[in-house]
């Protein structure tokens, strides 16, 4: 699907549970929710309230068991896992366990994010690139070993951006980093959003980057208790590029 001609991500009716008869739980009730293009959306909750259950779900890493989740214009409720795993193509992800090949480069850790899509002309320009841009350039060929826990979040920031998603999902990724550090890698998912309508979706519970969000979103017991647009919000209007690696 061309860009801007749908949201990013559409739920309607959204529920789901874990456990077995007696033990079952609901942990999202009837969730509606649209994303459009180039949003950075914060999911806020206390622990427990199903933001993980949500991210893995609209990410296409969880089989949708009641209700429409569509993203990028793909229906994934009954999806065949070879429809998710195409669907998981256009997305990036960033999680807390930062999951580097600790016998790789930083540099063949970012490389390996475009590895999916085959050989690319240009990837080691633009993966070192992105580290460059991460405050990473003198770090490229450092193995995880040698990078603190900052550094090797940054570079799994770079991993999930150098394929160009469409939806960046990341769950606490400013966790380990500094002030500084988190801010800068917040503002570069704003910029993308700006630049080229890349949406994020983002749980945190670091209240130093909120006023970087376009929205907030509070889940309470898997239900929605309050959905904030912030004003100046990014928009979707942009056209999308590609890395530019020249
Ligand atoms: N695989 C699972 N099997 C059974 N229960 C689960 C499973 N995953 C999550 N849960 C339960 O579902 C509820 C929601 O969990 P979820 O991880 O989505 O919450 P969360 O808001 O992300 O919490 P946290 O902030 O602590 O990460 C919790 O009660 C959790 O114990």
């Amino acid at each position: 699907m061309a860009p801007g001609l749908g949201p990013a991500i559409r739920v309607a009716g959204l529920s789901h549970a874990f456990g077995e008869g007696e033990a079952r739980r609901k942990v999202l009730q009837d969730i509606a929710l649209d994303i459009p293009r180039g949003q950075l959306v914060i999911l806020m909750g206390a622990s427990g309230s199903g933001k993980t259950t949500l991210l893995t779900l609209l990410g296409c890493l969880r089989a949708v068991q009641e209700g429409s989740v569509v993203v990028l214009g793909r229906e994934l409720a009954g999806a065949a896992e070879a429809e998710m795993v195409a669907a998981r193509r256009r997305l990036g992800f960033i999680f807390q366990a930062h999951n580097l090949h600790e016998s790789l480069t930083a540099l063949q850790n970012v490389q390996m994010g475009l590895a999916v899509h085959g050989p690319l002309p240009g990837a080691e320009v633009a993966a070192a690139h992105l580290l460059g841009l991460l405050g990473l350039g003198d770090r490229l060929h450092h193995l995880p070993a040698q990078l603190s826990g900052g550094q090797k979040q940054r570079v799994a920031v770079a991993r999930a951006l150098v394929g160009n998603p469409d939806i960046v999902f990341a769950d606490e990724p400013t966790a380990a980093l500094d002030r500084e550090s988190g801010r800068a890698v917040v503002e570069m998912l704003r910029r993308l959003g700006h630049e080229r309508g890349t949406t994020t979706l983002m749980v945190t519970h670091d209240n130093r980057i909120l006023e970087l969000a376009d929205r907030i979103l509070t889940l309470e017991d898997g239900r929605i208790l309050q959905d904030e647009t912030r004003a100046g919000g990014a928009g979707a209007k942009a056209p999308r590029r590609g890395w530019d690696v020249s």
